[in-house]
């Protein structure tokens, strides 16, 4: 179980973390979304020991990281997948992790199965795609068969059938009732892979709540096409719901937070005929970037009112949990 009080840390006059208070907990993937440069790795390495709080306290299971006994066999982290040294193999970069945290040798080719590496573990990490090293990068995270796990944004750059592998392996990991924490800017992905949610946004705590209850803020909207639109925009108006003209510029209208229901009685009621009457519901990434708007640190290219979050490389992107003790 992993808990933070009260979590702060600033580099000069960035507040990366403002104060977060919340607790994962064991048998489900917990999801830990916010927009680039939230201050999600910054969080993640401080509950790793690699950062020092300005502020608050991150523990696992009830300590903090650097007081843990034997942390590789407690907490498994991946925050860089190509933290490993090229010309090693992935068998031999495994058994040197295992020789420096007193871990038999004997689970390495357990891990190196478990993730699907076997047939690879004698070839050069070096050479590995990005999903083999995401794959490598698990591998030495579970060597000790730790019952917390903690992922920065492991899906980042992986293909289709790397995403599902990961998500699948992911769930498998806390049905064996294991915490996991799992950081990513998407909230669609999380969607599919978490049960729980922890988001934040400028460094603070934004809903930490269950997937189901985040989705079900979601905005419906009514859209609705008649030949007779200037009465039932008047009619609407009597029975007090706020219709707009619809925003592609057709001759709809657009209603918020109503049902098909409330708007067909309404017109019918006044003998309006109706050419088209249908709902939708805001897809999750409204819902989340509705959420953290004036949160988003880093804007893409792609305009929008967050955009596309760019993968600017935070300050931290060198670093990586040695398990042997903090850098
Ligand atoms: N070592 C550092 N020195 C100065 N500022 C830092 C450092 N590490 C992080 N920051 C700043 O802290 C804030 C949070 O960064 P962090 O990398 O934790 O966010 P993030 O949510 O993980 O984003 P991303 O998805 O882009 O990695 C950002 O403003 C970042 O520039």
């Amino acid at each position: 179980m992993i808990n933070v009080e009260g979590l702060t840390k600033t580099y000069g006059p960035t507040r990366a973390v403002d104060n977060l208070t919340f607790g994962v907990k064991p048998g489900m993937v917990t999801g830990f979304l916010g927009p680039n440069g939230a201050g999600k790795s910054t969080t993640m390495r401080m509950m790793l020991g690699l950062d020092n709080p300005t502020a608050g306290r991150a523990t696992i299971n009830g300590q903090d990281y650097r007081s843990l006994k034997d942390p590789l066999r407690q907490v498994g982290a991946l925050l860089d997948a190509k933290w490993v040294h090229p010309n090693r193999s992935a068998r031999s970069h495994l058994r040197w992790m295992a020789a420096s945290n007193g871990i038999p040798t004997t689970r390495v080719d357990q891990v190196l199965e478990d993730v699907g590496l076997s047939a690879v573990a004698g070839k050069k990490a070096g050479g590995f795609s990005l999903g083999m090293s995401q794959r490598l990068g698990l591998a030495g995270a579970l060597l000790g068969d730790p019952g917390v796990l903690l992922f920065d944004e492991p899906v980042n750059g992986l293909d289709p059938e790397g995403i599902v592998w990961i998500r699948k392996f992911m769930r498998a990991l806390a049905a064996q009732g294991r915490t996991v924490l799992v950081s990513s800017h998407l909230l669609t992905e999380m969607s599919l892979t978490a049960e729980h949610l922890v988001v934040i946004g400028q460094g603070r705590l934004i809903a930490d709540c269950s997937v189901k209850e985040f989705t079900s803020q979601a905005q419906r909207t009514v859209t609705v096409r008649s030949p007779q639109l200037a009465q039932l925009h008047e009619a609407l108006t009597r029975a007090g719901l706020r219709a707009t003209p619809a925003a592609d510029g057709s001759p709809a209208l657009s209603l918020l937070d109503v049902t098909t229901d409330q708007v067909g009685d309404i017109a019918a009621a006044n003998a309006i005929a109706l050419h088209e009457l249908s709902g939708s519901t805001a897809s999750l990434e409204e819902v989340f970037m509705t959420l953290t708007a004036g949160s988003v640190q880093y804007h893409g290219n792609s305009g929008g009112p967050a955009g596309q979050p760019s993968n600017a490389p935070g300050p931290h992107g060198a670093n990586h949990p040695n398990h042997g003790g903090p850098q």
